[in-house]
């Protein structure tokens, strides 16, 4: 069943147009991630939904209540782990925990119990009487997610939350994730590293210029390629190639041209790549390498997505 329908979200900053009719939709009890290289759309879709901004036409439902009405039902069902640690230094973690908890009309004995419970959960209960300001990072990520789900929210979203933190606390969050699934909750979790989306992701979105470019789970996202060989060509420079040409070739389907390679894919029942070869000796483009790209959740990704391979190569 649905939690969440994002419906024709569209914004705008000055001309830019950040989200281009985004619809998608997140099922109850799913991890759900998010994935899109930089400047995709990815925290604008997210502080839409977290009502830190407005979109411009569109709207998020969430169990059926609509986020431009009933913004309060979101805020009481939704909890938000930033990218940016948010706890207060002066106070321990059970009181920073205790401080969020109240924020969301808890209080007395409930809300001492489910901030211990938090606490716990993410593995800090031992230093809940501690100051924050001396812990690790990772432990500072973990206590700003105790501060996030400590009033039980039945959709959590997390935005980056492994960056920069050291492996041991790594896996305790992406451990956590997954009881927390277990549970009742619903996840969707932004990421650069794609092998956490491989371990942890029910199902994926692909963002890309705003635009939803896939949506559906690993295997679905992987088949809509595997009906293609890719190929990829490293060049001495690809200024003279031209994709138009490539494409005109039988046995392609499709070419992402970048600073240094040329990715090219082909019909499933053409092994052969001799017309494409052809073509860079005719133009006297050099190639220095090629490499026939095995199917992994990262190549489905830049194969499907318009800058695929360039900058940085994942999300
Ligand atoms: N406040 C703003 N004013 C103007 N343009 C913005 C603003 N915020 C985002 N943008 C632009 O909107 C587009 C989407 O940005 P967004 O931050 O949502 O992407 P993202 O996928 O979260 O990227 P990143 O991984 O870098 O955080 C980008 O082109 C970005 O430059």
């Amino acid at each position: 069943m649905d939690l969440l329908n994002s419906v024709d979200l569209i914004k705008y900053y000055g001309k830019k147009m950040a989200l281009d009719h985004l619809t998608f939709s997140i099922r109850e009890n799913e991890v759900f991630s998010l994935l899109g290289q930089n400047g995709a759309g990815k925290s604008t879709t997210i502080n839409i939904l977290t009502g830190l901004i407005r979109s411009d036409s569109g709207t998020f439902l969430f169990d059926g209540h609509d986020l431009k009405k009933e913004p309060a039902y979101f805020k009481r069902n939704i909890g938000f782990v930033p990218q940016d640690i948010a706890f207060y230094g002066r106070l321990t973690a059970l009181e920073n925990t205790k401080f969020f908890g109240s924020l969301f009309n808890l209080s007395g004995r409930k809300l001492h119990q489910q901030a211990m419970e938090a606490l716990d959960f993410v593995g800090l209960s031992e230093v809940a009487n501690e100051f924050p300001g001396r812990f690790s990072g990772g432990m500072k990520r973990r206590l700003n997610i105790a501060c996030s789900i400590v009033h039980k929210p039945r959709l959590i979203i997390m935005d980056e939350p492994t960056v920069g933190i050291d492996p041991s606390s790594r896996n305790h969050i992406l451990q956590s994730i997954l009881t927390m699934k277990q549970g009742d909750s619903t996840i969707i979790y932004t990421t650069h590293y794609m092998e956490e989306v491989e371990k942890i992701a029910d199902r994926i979105l692909i963002l890309d210029h705003g635009r939803k470019v896939a949506e559906g789970t690993q295997k679905e996202l992987e088949r809509k390629i595997t009906a293609r060989h890719t190929y990829t060509f490293f060049l001495s420079s690809t200024e003279r190639v031209d994709p138009g040409a490539l494409l005109r070739l039988e046995s392609v389907c499709d070419v992402t041209v970048s600073k240094n390679k040329v990715v090219v894919s082909t019909n499933i029942f053409s092994r052969n790549i001799n017309d494409i070869i052809a073509y860079f000796t005719n133009n006297r483009i050099e190639i220095l390498d090629i490499e026939n790209q095995s199917i992994s959740l990262e190549s489905t990704f830049l194969a499907l997505t318009e800058d695929g391979g360039k900058g940085e190569g994942t999300a």
